[in-house]
């Protein structure tokens, strides 16, 4: 019998590496001696020790080529969930984690690490110190959600000892950092419209923002501890910050520090929430005339109305998790990362 010869352990791919989580994964697997192919629809950067296949992660043949010797991969491409398209959703978290797992298998990919979300939960109501074993959101709040929900179960589900594949499931919440595309430029964006002097509701609401290096830590680690029997197979796991911290305390903090006013007047969270909805229904019964991108989504207003937080205990457990930068320090780095969104800038 023919033996199959197994790629280095020190060899991945990270589909999606050229978006905001994924670039700060590949640098820090190079950082730690990784041969890095990041496969992506775009080409964002260069970096020694790193090969680029640009190609759709629903096309197996080009995934084929960039996961040719890898044995772990990490995948982290989904379209920004503003995009509210619900058959790009389908296209590419659904049917593309399909051809993405398959592809692991015809290219002998022993572990795949997907990046899921904590809001596989989350249906619009509070969500406190939630541990992985609540049930997944009957509701989704949007498609983006739905869809994360039907990928996570797929690539759980094809975890799998006989056919030597190990899958886990990192379920990240609010993620911020240095080049974010999504919170602080949406946040200043907002501010500098005028539209930032609200609270919605009264701003004791609890949540998690979670720096991107520590996300990226939980994933290495995940990769790394992935194996036949251990407790981390075919799991998710919540990583967060573990520092809950109330929603507009944050919102604040990102805004001063960038030189804008913090939002001081209350609005009750249910009016905010049913104009948020109204607005999205005019423009789902406009969009073949006209594309309308509301500010405060139904899932924004949600998101800034209410508790969510996780217990991150199981990651710290079963993968010796503790995040490595804390929220003052994330958020100080933060700042400073964006002199172009400053005031007057
Ligand atoms: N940003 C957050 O707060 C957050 C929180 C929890 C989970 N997540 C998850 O983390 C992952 C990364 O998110 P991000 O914030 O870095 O987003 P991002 O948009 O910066 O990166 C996503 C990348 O996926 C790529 N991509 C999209 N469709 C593709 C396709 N068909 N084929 C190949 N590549 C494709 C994009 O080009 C992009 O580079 C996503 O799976 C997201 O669901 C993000
Ligand atoms: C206009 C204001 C009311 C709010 C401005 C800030 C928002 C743009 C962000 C605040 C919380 C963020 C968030 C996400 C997107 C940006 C915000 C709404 C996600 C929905 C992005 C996708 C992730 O999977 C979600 C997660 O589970 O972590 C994010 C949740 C927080």
């Amino acid at each position: 019998m023919a033996t199959r010869i197994r790629p280095s352990n020190k060899r991945c791919a990270v589909i999606g590496g050229s978006g905001f989580l994924g670039r700060h994964l590949v640098e820090r697997l190079v950082d730690r001696g990784y041969a890095v192919a990041v496969f992506d629809i775009r080409q964002t950067y260069e970096l020694p020790g790193v090969n680029f296949y640009q190609g759709d992660l629903c096309d197996k043949h080009a995934l084929l080529t960039a996961l040719k010797d890898v044995s772990i991969v990490f995948h982290c491409a989904s379209p920004a969930p503003a995009s509210d398209d619900r058959a790009l959703f389908q296209r590419v978290n659904i049917d593309g984690t399909r051809t993405v797992i398959q592809a692991c298998h015809e290219a002998g990919v022993q572990k795949l690490v997907l990046t899921s979300s904590a809001s596989v939960v989350f249906e619009g109501s509070d969500i406190k110190n939630a541990k992985e074993d609540l049930p997944y959101a009957k509701r989704p709040i949007d498609y983006y959600t739905e869809t994360k929900i039907q990928q996570e179960k797929l690539v759980l589900e094809a975890c799998s000892k006989e056919m030597d594949f190990f899958t886990i499931a990192i379920r990240p919440h609010g993620i911020f950092g240095p080049r974010d595309p999504q919170l602080v430029p949406i946040l200043v964006d907002a501010a500098r419209r005028g539209k930032m002097k609200f609270i919605i509701g009264d701003g004791s609401n609890l949540v998690d923002f979670t720096y991107v290096e520590n996300v990226v830590h939980g994933h290495i680690l995940a990769a790394e501890r992935l194996k036949a029997d251990s407790p981390l197979c075919a799991q998710a796991y919540h990583i967060t910050n573990d520092e809950p911290v109330r929603f507009w305390d944050f919102m604040s903090q990102i805004l001063v520090g960038l030189g804008y006013s913090a939002p001081r007047y209350h609005l009750p969270y249910m009016l905010v929430y049913g104009i948020a909805l109204l607005l999205w229904l005019i423009a789902f019964i406009m969009r073949p005339l006209v594309q309308i991108k509301p500010t405060f989504t139904p899932m924004r207003v949600a998101l800034a109305g209410t508790h969510h937080y996780y217990s991150c205990a199981r990651a710290k457990q079963d993968m010796g998790y503790q995040p490595v930068v804390p929220l003052k320090e994330a958020i100080a780095r933060t700042v400073e990362s964006y002199p172009h969104l400053r005031k007057g800038a």
